[in-house]
């Protein structure tokens, strides 16, 4: 069978997009997706998303990693999907869509699509880092000359290290650049590299700076490898709620391949 396929960007976190909405694709094929993710046998990507129908709201994203399994949210690759459905005419300037961690509404102005993430209830704070769950897990730890920082080996040690082991986390370096401002580098799961960009991980880093009084504002900037994103929230007793993750998202090229 030949699928056509578009590669989306949001901030170089980079994705293989298909409209799964006649149920062609076989979901379980794992090696496939890995294949197609794969930068030198495949087309190159960070994950694999189909979108589909779903029965009470404008469509369904169905989230893979570069690795060809499913995975949990994946920030980034919602604000492409929502890009992508606006493409085919699914959607105008305003969405809610479902995802694996739940609902999602989203916005689109011109090249930015901005996405309201899951409420954040729980954030673990240790004496060196933070532990939460923005959609995906992000471990969260601050460094000094991050741009010297060896994100794939620190990263690839705490994500198969204790208390992760084999379900592993994202794990997030950080280094704070202003009183709103934050650079970020992200060892990303399930790519088992160092991304340009990561959606839940700006996301998880902007509440975890937050909430350790590194910020006192509710709108944080952060740069990535890829550019810039921003992250919007208020902050409740609890934890935090009305959280937007904010940037752009660009269609890069449309294909055919075999299946
Ligand atoms: N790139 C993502 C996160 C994707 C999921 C992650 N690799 C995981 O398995 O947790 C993003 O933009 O959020």
């Amino acid at each position: 069978m030949i699928m056509t396929f578009y590669k989306y960007q949001g901030t170089g976190n980079d994705f293989i997009i298909v409209d799964n909405r006649l149920q062609s694709i076989n979901k379980n094929d794992t090696k496939r997706i890995e294949r197609l993710c794969h930068r030198r046998f495949g087309i190159g990507a960070d994950g694999f998303i189909l979108l589909e129908n779903d029965e009470n709201t404008d469509f369904k994203m169905v989230y893979y990693n570069a690795d060809g399994n499913e995975s949990s949210m994946c920030g980034n690759g919602g604000r492409c999907i929502v890009a992508f459905a606006k493409f085919l005419g699914l959607i105008e300037n305003e969405t809610e869509f479902i995802a694996i961690d739940g609902l999602h509404k989203a916005k689109i102005e011109k090249e930015t699509v901005q996405l309201q993430m899951q409420d954040v209830t729980e954030i673990e704070t240790f004496e060196n880092h933070q532990f939460l769950d923005t959609g995906s897990p992000h471990h969260v730890e601050m460094v000094s000359n991050i741009s010297d920082f060896e994100v794939r080996t620190k990263g690839a040690k705490i994500r198969y290290g204790k208390p992760y082991n084999a379900t592993g986390s994202n794990v997030n370096f950080v280094e704070q650049l202003a009183t709103d401002k934050f650079e970020v580098r992200t060892y990303e799961r399930g790519v088992e590299d160092e991304t340009l960009s990561c959606g839940t991980g700006v996301t998880a880093v902007a509440l975890a700076m937050h909430k350790t009084a590194k910020t006192k504002s509710n709108i944080v900037s952060l740069k990535v490898q890829g550019g810039e994103l921003k992250v919007t929230f208020n902050s409740i007793n609890n934890g935090y709620k009305d959280i937007w993750l904010i940037g752009p998202a660009e269609l890069v090229f449309k294909g055919e391949i075999e299946w």
